[in-house]
């Protein structure tokens, strides 16, 4: 196949209407990406596999169709494809060029979807930015491979990490609306978000096996084909061992020991799960030393993958898993850990917060509550109180 009829595929917008089907709008991020459609920045979209960074990607191609942006002057790559495994970005802009007669005295705007399949795409990247007026609105499913590379375009890039549905987008999806506040319908309704996670198809349809070969294919494509790990079954069961111990500190050895691989071998392996978004790692509020030493505390990447692997026995610590994931990117945020007593958040700006579901703080975690210079305190015990994280 051509390269001309493989872009041709990928962007139906040059030649015909261009239509979204069954698409929910995620306002939050569309708002967000549309700010940054209008600067020069490259906009980084990462995230887990299957979130929605694509989709994203072309609800922003329709609006810019919309606002009157010429389709010619919108070009839409999946670099991973096979057929385009030997073909550069710049090759890939050459032809697109050819295919409009396009002399750059326009401004274009270029998707370029999975970038961190091209082993050099900064440099690459690096050229598009400087030779032409482009605007590049990149995706990965890998937060190192952008970490690393990004010093390249330093001042010059934005990252936004899409995340899975939260609960009110969840709702939108399931097309539930509560037209009268009722707590204790919100709170069934959260057992089923619980359960299904914020994956949008899994919410559309829920499959444990769509989970479980989402996880496997994550395993297996993003750490051990990409890593050169032989034995996959140690990494599942590394990673069963993770979500058992959500929202725990944790034993780089312990785990070590279990798998019987080397605390090296172990502390390797759990970074190339966070890489991946399967896992999110919180470290310890304290000293610069402290926080390196502390061992850091586990959260899973969305609550559908968690209960795929631990069930429903644990209620709360799902609760606590959703509030880490609603203060993640937005603060930077910590655990506190003092005398033995531990207090579940703790942000840069000195904002506690204590995830407490259907219960109340314990006497000795109030007194370190109370003891603590904070700017703001907060007990979330209910679906109801989660709605004082939007304020934060
Ligand atoms: N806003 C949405 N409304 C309806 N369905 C959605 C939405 N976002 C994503 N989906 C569905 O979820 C699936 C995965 O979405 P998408 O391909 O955009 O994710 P991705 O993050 O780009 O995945 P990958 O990293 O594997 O390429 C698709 O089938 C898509 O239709």
């Amino acid at each position: 196949m051509h390269m001309k009829d493989i872009l041709y595929q990928y962007n139906p917008w040059w030649e015909e209407d261009f239509a979204l089907k069954d698409i929910f709008p995620r306002e939050k991020y569309i708002n967000l990406l549309t700010e940054n459609l209008g600067n020069d920045n490259v906009l980084f979209l990462t995230g887990l596999r299957r979130v929605g960074k694509t989709t994203l990607m072309k609800i922003l191609i329709k609006k810019l169709i919309d606002a009157g942006i010429e389709s010619k002057f919108i070009l839409y790559v999946s670099v991973d494809d096979y057929l385009l495994k030997n073909k550069n970005l710049l090759e890939i802009i050459e032809e697109y060029k050819k295919i409009h007669r396009l002399t750059f005295d326009h401004k274009l705007y270029v998707f370029f979807d999975e970038i961190t399949y091209q082993k050099d795409y900064f440099h690459q990247l690096k050229t598009l930015y400087d030779k032409y007026s482009i605007k590049i609105v990149a995706t990965s499913s890998s937060s190192s491979l952008l970490k690393d590379k990004k010093a390249f375009l330093t001042g010059r890039s934005i990252t936004i990490e899409v995340k899975p549905l939260d609960f009110p987008e969840y709702m939108v999806f399931k097309d539930i609306n509560l037209k009268k506040r009722d707590s204790a319908l919100e709170e069934e309704y959260f057992k089923d978000y619980i359960r299904d996670g914020g994956l949008p198809e899994n919410v559309l349809n829920p499959n444990r096996e769509y989970l479980m070969n989402l996880v496997d294919d994550i395993i297996q494509k993003d750490i051990t084909a990409f890593h050169g790990i032989k034995n996959h079954q140690i990494m599942r069961d590394y990673f069963t061992l993770l979500m058992e111990r959500g929202g725990k500190q944790l034993s780089i050895n312990k785990i070590a020991n279990i798998l019987h691989i080397s605390p090296d071998t172990s502390r390797r392996y759990l970074y190339y799960f966070e890489e991946t978004f399967l896992i999110h790692l919180l470290p310890r509020w304290g000293k610069t030393n402290e926080k390196i030493l502390s061992s850091k505390k586990i959260y899973a990447c969305d609550l559908g993958i968690k209960y795929l692997f631990t069930g429903d026995r644990d209620l709360r610590s799902y609760f606590e898993n959703y509030i880490y994931l609603q203060l993640r990117n937005k603060k930077e945020v910590f655990y506190l850990y003092e005398d033995g007593n531990e207090i579940d958040f703790i942000t840069s700006d000195t904002i506690l917060i204590e995830a407490k579901y259907n219960a109340e703080i314990s006497g000795k975690q109030k007194a370190l509550f109370d003891r603590m210079n904070a700017k703001k305190k907060l007990v979330i015990n209910s679906v109801d109180g989660l709605k004082l994280l939007a304020g934060l």
